[in-house]
C-alpha cells in the first residue's frame, strides 16, 4: 500500500553511522514528506537530538562510538519520541532486550521500505494513547486522568463483558500517585458465601481494609452485589468510614471506589433489583466502554499491541501477521470484544510460526477466511486508515485534512460516510 507522501510533515530523527543506508533512508523518508534530520554517532545524537523534538528516532543499534542499550538509556530520558531500532540479526537477543526496556519497536536489516514505513506509520499514529487510538478510548483516558486528582468520586464503568473495564480501572489506578494495592471484588462470587464473603470485605484485614490507604476497591459485577451487603457499601461511600466486622474501631476509607457492570443498573433499579441510593452513590462518574465493533480504529493497535506483548514474554521478535488476517479482523463482530481478539491472537500466535494468516486467526470460520482479499477492500482499508491519520492529525477538523489529503472538502465527506469514518469524527 504505496501513499503519496504518507509521513508529510512529520519529524524524524535518524541516527546511522552507515553512510549508504543514512543517505538512502534520508532521502526516501524526506520524499514520503518527513522531515528527517541525521545523525551519524550516538555522541552528536545525544547533543542535539532532544532540541529537534522528533516524533520518532529511528536509530541503528550498532554505532561506532555507542552501543544502542546505553544510547537509549540516555537519550530516552531526555526525549518522549519512540524508538524504531534497526539491527543485523545477530544483534535480535540485544533488540528484544530494548524491547523490554521501553523501545517501541525493531527491524531488522535488510528491510524492505514498506514493511518500515508501515511500522513508521504505526508509531506516528497521534494520541495513540495508552488505552488505544479510537476517539472513544481517548476521550474515556482523558476522563479518567482528570478523575485520578479526585480518589473521593466513585466511578462506574459500564460495557459488555471483555470491552477492557476492568483496564480502564487499572489505568485510572496507576494514574493517581497516591497508589495502594489495586484490589478485585468479583461480587458474583459474594452470593452464595455467606458470613465468610462479609468477613473478607468488611473484616480487619479483608479487602476493604488493604484499600483504605490510598488503593483502589474494584467491585466488578456491582449488579451482582448481594442485598445484604449494599447498605454497608452505601456507608462506606457515604461516610468514607468502616466497622470492622468483629467490633473493632471505625476506621477511615481513603481509598478509591470504582465499579464495573455489563448490566443496565438503572433498569435494574427501577426494578427493585439495586438499591436506587447506591446507584446515585456508585454512578457519580458514569464512562460507557464502547464495544470493540464500534471502536474500529483499535481492532489493529490492539493486535500489534498483543504481538508485540508476546514478543516481550518470549524474548522472539513479535509475530508477523498478513494483511488479509487483518482485513478480516476488521470486518469481524468480536462479539466477545477485546478478550477475544487477545484469545484468537494469542492462540495463532502459539501455533504457528508462519506470520499469522487469516485462517489461523479465525479457524472456526472455515473456508471464508482463506479467502482472498479483493482489491476494493484492500484499498477500503488503506484510505480508511490514512483518512483517519489525517483527521487525527487536523484535530478532526475536515477543511484541514482535506487539504492535507489534496482532495476536496466534499471529496472528504463522500468518503468518510462511505467508510463509516462519520459516526465519531475519526
Ligand atoms: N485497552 C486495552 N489494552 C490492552 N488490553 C486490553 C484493553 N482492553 C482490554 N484488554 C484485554 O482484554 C481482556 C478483557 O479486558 P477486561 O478484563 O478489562 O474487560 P472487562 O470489560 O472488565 O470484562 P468483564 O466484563 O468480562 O469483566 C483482558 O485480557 C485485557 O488485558
Amino acid at each position: 500500500m504505496a501513499f503519496e507522501g504518507s509521513l508529510r510533515g512529520c519529524r524524524l530523527a535518524l541516527i546511522e553511522d552507515d553512510a549508504v543506508m543514512g543517505e538512502s533512508l534520508l532521502v526516501r523518508l524526506s520524499l514520503e514528506g518527513a522531515d528527517v534530520r541525521w545523525w551519524t554517532s550516538g555522541a552528536e545524537a545525544s547533543r542535539s537530538l532532544p532540541a529537534f523534538g522528533p516524533e520518532v528516532v529511528i536509530c541503528d543499534i550498532r554505532l561506532p562510538d555507542d552501543g544502542g542499550e546505553a544510547l537509549f538509556d540516555r537519550l530516552a530520558r531526555h526525549t518522549p519520541a519512540p524508538f524504531l531500532f534497526m539491527t543485523a540479526y545477530s544483534d535480535i537477543e540485544q533488540a528484544v532486550r530494548l524491547m523490554r526496556a521501553g523501545a517501541a519497536d525493531y527491524v531488522t536489516k535488510p528491510f524492505e521500505f514498506g514493511d518500515f514505513r508501515t511500522r513508521l506509520e504505526r508509531l506516528l499514529l497521534p494520541g495513540a494513547g495508552a488505552l488505544g487510538p479510537s476517539a472513544a478510548m481517548r476521550r474515556i483516558e482523558a476522563q479518567l486522568l482528570r478523575l485520578a486528582a479526585r480518589p473521593a468520586v466513585p466511578v462506574l464503568l459500564t460495557g459488555e463483558t471483555g470491552v477492557g473495564k476492568q483496564v480502564c480501572a487499572r489505568f485510572l489506578h496507576e494514574a493517581d500517585p497516591v497508589s495502594g494495592p489495586f484490589v478485585v471484588v468479583d461480587c458474583a462470587a459474594l452470593g452464595g458465601a455467606g458470613d465468610g464473603a462479609e468477613a473478607a470485605l468488611f473484616g480487619e484485614t479483608g479487602m476493604i481494609a488493604a484499600a483504605a490507604e490510598g488503593g483502589t476497591l474494584f467491585l466488578d459485577e456491582v449488579a451482582e452485589l448481594p442485598d445484604r451487603l449494599q447498605p454497608r457499601f452505601l456507608r462506606l461511600i457515604d461516610e468514607r468510614c468502616f466497622a470492622p466486622t468483629g467490633g473493632g474501631a471505625p476506621r477511615p476509607f481513603k481509598g478509591r471506589i470504582v465499579c464495573a457492570t455489563h448490566a443496565d443498573l438503572r433498569g435494574l433499579a427501577k426494578q427493585g433489583r439495586f438499591r436506587e441510593d447506591l446507584l446515585f452513590r456508585v454512578d457519580a462518574a458514569g464512562l460507557t466502554v464502547p464495544p470493540l465493533r464500534d471502536r474500529q480504529e483499535d481492532i489493529l493497535w490492539l493486535m500489534h499491541l498483543i504481538l508485540r506483548r508476546i514478543a516481550t514474554e518470549t524474548g522472539r521478535p513479535p509475530p508477523a501477521i498478513t494483511a488479509g488476517a487483518e482485513l478480516l479482523a476488521l470486518r469481524h463482530d468480536w462479539p466477545g470484544n477485546v478478550r477475544e481478539l487477545r484469545n484468537r491472537v494469542e492462540r495463532a500466535a502459539a501455533l504457528t510460526e508462519a506470520p499469522i494468516g487469516p485462517a489461523d486467526l479465525f479457524p472456526d470460520q472455515g473456508d471464508t477466511a482463506e479467502g482472498f482479499a479483493l482489491l476494493a477492500d484492500t484499498r477500503d482499508l488503506a484510505e480508511r486508515q490514512h483518512i483517519r491519520r489525517a483527521l487525527a492529525r487536523t484535530d478532526g477538523n475536515v477543511p484541514e485534512a482535506a487539504a492535507l489529503l489534496g482532495i476536496s472538502r466534499s471529496t472528504l465527506f463522500d468518503k468518510m460516510r462511505r467508510l463509516g469514518l462519520a459516526r465519531d469524527g475519526g
